[in-house]
């Protein structure tokens, strides 16, 4: 099997945002992923002229915003660039161990004397410091783009002439870092081939802030017969160039947002491919644009929207919320039934193509806003839609689990992502699945059932629910899910797949339903460590992060008292309690907020 294509650029800021696949672009209008104190119309006249012109700007547009919001709020000076955070060890007296290699090429220095505001050093962002505040702005600012993309953001400008170390020595700095923002070089994958290279630091950090994202390990599953496939099968991110498919006959893995857009583009007439297969093992319903006659932001992005959902947690053991709460299930009812029809009309949903599950079920996936073009190609015959499960790659193609085989000379693997703590030290890893208590028969806090498993739990779920209004009706069961610290399925590291299960293992738990922090942000017993943007998924995640650094900077400059230990635990339960019985199991079902963003 061949290596996947590997782009190697130079460094900027933008995590997913800077490269990933051909054609990606934001899929909600550009007002709704803006940084609060930068919109678009702060930006550079040549910038905002562009923006006004794709209300859904392409990918490189938003990774061009995010570099120049750096720029605005000077972010280079707290940025180490080119560095691969190797451990993240606790260390007596609640600080960390921060140890990272400074890659050959990989940008500037830490640079602790020229830092401006006092900041802690993350594993790839930042965190205000108790100690000197800087400004507000600069700081929850720094922050937000922290958690913007993978590990993650770096800055061109400091990198003239950094061809940092090239021996592999270590090095021990201060050690105590002032301020900085850490990022690695572009993607995981493209960085394999240094391995061993570059020069080891260690720095002492107060705080740190895991900012690594929700979608930048990619995750594919464990096929066997992956490593003798004769062609190219890679993970979608892999995937920014039509050449790769040119004349090929392709297939494309998944239904969710990347799955369908990746096809589309494979399927375009630009791409010359033989043919363009998708695959997927169940349909997800694909959010149009418009729905009930009104953008979907209209309806989605209100208080309405989350009245007309299952209740949230906090509502448990309120008889009042209960009540009403059961006085509007028939409204609720109709009110999705409504929608879905308005999609399933829209959209041209039948058959394979439509659904089982419910609408806010679904969405509990991710979601995704379509265009229509993936239906649209299904359609005229451009993209044939193949429902299965795929049971093994051969040589030439794959087999389903029912015995058909499909040909092939690309894979295109649109499986996730994943999440790897593994850079944490064992003991802090072993307090974050732990979290919110062990037991209840489902093996600890965080699962480690594999995607395939947790697929068993959305096939019995099959087509139950189809009000939407009621996911939480199929009832408690956990079955399936089983045992914490299995890491496997994390294959694809290094940019192609090589079949490799189990290689990047996240240790602890991140295969299965992730880990359960407070407010998607801490781990009780786990002092001076926060996250931010990657165990939170919303309809709005700039902001949604935006909104956790401001909660970050209150908690750091002790604005903001956390409430006991135990009650952040039992307030953890509750909340995994509740998702277990609304949402559906699967990777990112601990940290999914969605739709209840606007409770
Ligand atoms: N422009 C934008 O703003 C973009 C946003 N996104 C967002 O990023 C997030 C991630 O999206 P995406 O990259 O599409 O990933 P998703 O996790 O949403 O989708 C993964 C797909 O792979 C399938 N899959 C996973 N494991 C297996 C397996 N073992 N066998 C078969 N199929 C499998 C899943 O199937 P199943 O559903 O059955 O589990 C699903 O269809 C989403 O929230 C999306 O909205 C993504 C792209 C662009
Ligand atoms: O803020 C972003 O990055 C998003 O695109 C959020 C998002 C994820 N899944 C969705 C489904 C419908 C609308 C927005 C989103």
């Amino acid at each position: 099997m061949s290596q996947s294509p590997q782009q190697r650029k130079g460094e900027s800021v933008g995590g997913v945002w800077r490269r990933n696949y051909h054609g990606y672009a934001l899929q909600v209008p550009h007002s709704f992923f803006t940084f609060p104190e930068y919109p678009y119309a702060a930006a550079p006249p040549e910038l905002r002229r562009r923006a006004e012109a794709e209300v859904y700007p392409t990918g490189p547009l938003v990774q061009e915003y995010i570099a120049s919001y750096c720029a605005r709020f000077r972010l280079q000076r707290h940025l180490v660039l080119g560095a691969r955070v190797l451990h993240i060890g606790s260390q007596p007296g609640g600080r960390w161990a921060v140890r990272y290699r400074q890659l050959p090429g990989g940008g500037a220095q830490l640079a602790p004397s020229h830092a401006h505001a006092s900041t802690a050093s993350t594993a790839s962002g930042m965190a205000p410091s108790p100690r000197a505040q800087p400004g507000p702005a600069a700081a929850v600012a720094a922050a937000a783009a922290a958690a913007l993309g993978g590990p993650q953001q770096a800055q061109q400008a400091q990198q003239a002439g950094e061809a940092a170390g090239g021996s592999a020595g270590v090095s021990r700095q201060p050690t105590h870092a002032d301020s900085f923002l850490m990022g690695t070089q572009g993607h995981v994958g493209a960085l394999g081939e240094e391995e061993g290279q570059g020069r080891e630091v260690e720095v002492v950090a107060d705080v740190v802030v895991c900012a690594t994202g929700m979608y930048y390990t990619p995750y594919v599953p464990p096929i066997p017969g992956l490593a003798s496939f004769t062609g190219p099968a890679l993970h979608v991110r892999d995937f920014p160039s039509l050449d790769l498919v040119r004349g090929k006959r392709v297939l494309v893995v998944g239904a969710g947002k990347s799955a369908l857009d990746a096809a589309v583009a494979a399927a375009s007439a630009a791409a010359g491919a033989a043919a363009v297969t998708s695959l997927f093992r169940a349909a997800h319903w694909p959010l149009p644009r418009r729905v009930l006659g009104l953008p979907f932001q209209r309806v989605l992005y209100t208080r309405f929207a989350a009245a007309m959902l299952p209740p949230y947690y906090t509502a448990q053991g309120r008889p009042s919320k209960a009540l009403r709460h059961a006085l509007l299930a028939p409204l609720k009812a109709l009110f999705w039934r409504a929608l879905q029809a308005d999609v399933a009309a829209r959209m041209g949903l039948r058959g394979p193509l439509k659904p089982g599950r419910g609408f806010v079920e679904d969405m509990f996936y991710g979601g995704q806003i379509q265009d229509g073009s993936w239906n649209e190609a299904v359609r005229s015959g451009c993209i044939s839609a193949v429902q299965g499960h795929l049971a093994a790659v051969t040589p030439g193609g794959v087999r389903l689990a029912d015995g058909r085989e499909l040909g092939c000379d690309v894979i295109i693997f649109a499986t996730g992502y994943t999440k790897d703590y593994s850079l944490l030290d064992p003991d802090t890893l072993r307090r974050l699945t732990a979290a919110g208590g062990e037991g209840e028969g489902a093996g600890g806090g965080a699962h480690a059932a594999e995607a395939t498993d947790a697929a068993g739990k959305h096939g019995a779920s099959g087509r139950k629910g189809a009000d939407g209004a009621a996911p939480g009706a199929e009832g408690e069961g956990d079955g399936g899910q089983a045992g914490a610290g299995r890491g496997g399925g994390g294959g694809g590291r290094g940019g192609s797949v090589d079949g490799d299960a189990g290689s990047s293992g996240a240790g602890a738990g991140a295969e299965g339903e992730g880990v359960h922090l407070y407010r998607s942000m801490l781990c009780p017993g786990v002092p001076n460590l926060y996250f931010i943007g990657s165990e939170a998924a919303s309809l709005n995640n700039v902001l949604t992060s935006g909104l956790q650094s401001l909660w970050l900077l209150h908690r750091l400059t002790a604005a903001l008292a956390l409430p006991s230990e135990q009650d952040m635990e039992q307030d953890i339960a509750a909340q995994r309690r509740w998702r277990r019985r609304v949402m559906p199991a699967q990777r990112h079902s601990s940290a999914v907020i969605i739709l209840y963003q606007q409770r």
